[in-house]
């Protein structure tokens, strides 16, 4: 059909509240609508804002990464055009300190899966149907996996010329906060082009700093508030307008 309101998933989660089973029940009720609903709510909205608001008390505690930061977007970008995805690749560090930010808070701390038949998993028998905890915060603090897991290195994403480290390098590889295999996160591309776009254009036009009145607690991804998707503590910044009419 011409008319996208006619596909899509309203209209297909429409459909299936329609289906029956054997015993000529339907078998998706409500509850099963609003638990879709809630999860790519939840899935898409928390994620992005634990990331968001990690990222800015990150930043308004490190003004010398801000500054390396700024330093590249306005070389790359400038002051006079709004960043655009495709400037993604000449900001290998703006890249790096989204990547280094998700690992350092692995706001979502576990997988949840179960095994779809009897296998071994290092070494270890488990039987089919067994639920498996994956938990991406261990992996990502591992310190036999990562040097000095505790400290906010985004450099660890970048070659020693400064390029970002390709996909394929063991570092990248290390990183699995999306989740990997089929029911890894569908949002993954999405979440870190809007985060690419969100932290450029901010930092192109304002620098992030901590307030007048008192000066912020260093970011410790270890207390954040804890749940299925972590968030920072509630904290108070201050934007500045950069100056940049020259
Ligand atoms: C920083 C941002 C995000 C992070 C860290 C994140 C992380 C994850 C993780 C760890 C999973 C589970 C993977 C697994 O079970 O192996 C997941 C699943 C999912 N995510 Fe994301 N996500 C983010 C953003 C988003 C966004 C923006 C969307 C939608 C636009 C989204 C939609 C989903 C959905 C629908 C699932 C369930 C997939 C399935 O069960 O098949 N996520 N995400």
């Amino acid at each position: 059909s011409e008319n996208p309101e006619d596909n899509g998933m309203y209209q297909s989660l429409k459909k299936v509240l329609e289906e029956k089973d054997e015993t000529d029940h339907c078998w998706f009720k409500d509850d099963n609508l609003w638990g879709i609903i809630i999860n790519i709510f939840g899935g898409a909205y928390l994620t992005t804002r634990g990331t968001i608001m990690s990222m800015l008390h990150i930043l308004a505690k490190r003004p010398d990464v801000q500054k390396s930061l700024q330093t590249e977007i306005d070389n790359v970008i400038g002051d006079v055009r709004e960043p655009e995805i495709r400037d993604r690749q000449q900001c290998p560090l703006v890249e790096a300190f989204v990547l280094e930010t998700l690992r350092y808070i692995s706001h979502t701390p576990l997988a949840m899966h179960s095994t779809r038949e009897a296998t071994s998993i290092a070494g270890y028998h488990v039987e089919k149907n067994t639920p498996v905890l994956a938990c991406f915060w261990s992996m990502h603090h591992s310190d036999t996996e990562w040097e000095d897991p505790f400290l906010f290195k985004p450099e660890r994403f970048l070659e020693q010329d400064g390029s970002l480290k390709p996909a394929s390098d063991p570092v990248r590889k290390r990183f699995l906060l999306f989740g990997t295999g089929r029911r890894s996160c569908p949002g993954e591309v999405f979440a870190k082009s809007r985060l690419f776009l969100l932290l450029s254009t901010l930092l192109q036009k304002f620098n992030v700093m901590e307030p007048e009145d008192h000066s912020l607690p260093e970011f410790d991804p270890r207390e954040m508030d804890s749940g299925l998707i972590m968030q920072p503590k509630p904290f108070k910044i201050r934007f500045e307008c950069r100056n940049i009419i020259k």
